[in-house]
Parts: C-alpha cells; structure tokens; sequence
C-alpha cells in the first residue's frame, strides 16, 4: 500500500464552551476564543487534512464547531452530518460510527467531546505512531485539539490499534 491509498481519519474535539446558566449542557454555545480556535484548526486543516465527510455530535458546541471549520475550508468544505450518537460518545461509541462511513470517503473528521476523542485516539493509534503526535494528545487534549491518524484498511473494519497516529495539532488563538 503505498501513501497515496491511504484513508485519514481526524479526530477533533469541540471548541472552548460556555456555561451559561439555566442552559443545558447540550445548548451550550462556544465562548468567543472557542470560536477562534475552531477557525485556526479550520485554517490548519484546510492545509493538512481537509476532509471530505464531516461527523457531528448534536451538540451545539460541536455544531457550532464544524460551522467555523467550514468557514475555513470555503468551497471544499463537506455539508456537516450530525449523528446523535456521538453527544459524550464513549470510544466504542466513536468507532461505531465511523464503521459506518462510506469506503469512498478519503479523509473524514469527527466532531465530539472529551474524554471520548482522547480514548478513541489511545485505542486505535498502533505502535509505530509518531511519538510526539502521541505525547501532545496524551497529555490534555485541549479544546479544539486534532488528531490525525492514517487508515490503511476498511472503514468498517476499524476497530482497535490499526491506525496509525501522524499529527496532533493544538489551536493558536
Ligand atoms: O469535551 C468536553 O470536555 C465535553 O464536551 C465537556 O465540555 P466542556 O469541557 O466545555 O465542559
């Protein structure tokens, strides 16, 4: 398999959110740096990752999210998908869905929430992924935070350590 066949799969967690009162966690809306920050990783992956399926969780932090990311991406950007099943998403949670992706798609990214998007990272990153990549996700995974990880197989078929981490972009707002 040679680089050009390989499918990339992003995984990123929301923006810096709000706490407004009486608003439930799902209505809660990104603060203004949330919102910066969603845009620079927009930015960022515009160069490095741009994909051609987005997955939301309902939220309206994640929605809210990929709204500035498309900003970014302009006219290359996907019509985000929201799938209900990612709002707190367990590991387990976030791999069922992306088993559900079309094999036509090449790079997709999923919006979702912590601790999920770092468990998720843990469970399928293998052995020979870049350390640094590793160490950068490990330790935190700030909002916003993407990782970048590559799919040499299946969509349907990935399940645990059988992909490899590449990157890990944390926003510069
Ligand atoms: O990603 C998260 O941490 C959850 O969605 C909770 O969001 P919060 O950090 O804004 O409370």
């Amino acid at each position: 398999m040679t680089r050009h066949d390989l499918k990339h799969l992003v995984i990123m967690r929301h923006g810096e959110a709000d706490f407004p009162r009486e608003v439930p966690d799902h209505d809660r809306p990104l603060t203004p740096r949330g919102a910066r920050e969603a845009a620079d990783v927009g930015r960022w992956l515009a160069g490095n990752a741009a994909p051609d399926m987005i997955l939301t969780s309902p939220a309206l932090r994640t929605r809210q999210t990929v709204t500035w990311v498309g900003h970014e991406l302009g006219e290359k950007a996907p019509t985000p998908q929201l799938w209900e099943g990612l709002y707190n998403a367990t590991d387990a949670q976030l791999v069922a869905a992306v088993n559900h992706v079309p094999e036509t798609v090449r790079t997709l990214l999923v919006v979702a929430h912590m601790p999920g998007v770092l468990d998720v990272v843990l469970r399928l990153a293998s052995r020979d992924s870049e350390q640094d990549a590793m160490m950068d996700a490990a330790s935190g995974f700030p909002t916003a935070g993407t990782a970048v990880l590559e799919v040499a197989g299946d969509w349907a078929l990935l399940d645990g350590a059988d992909a490899r981490l590449t990157r890990f972009y944390a926003p510069r707002v």
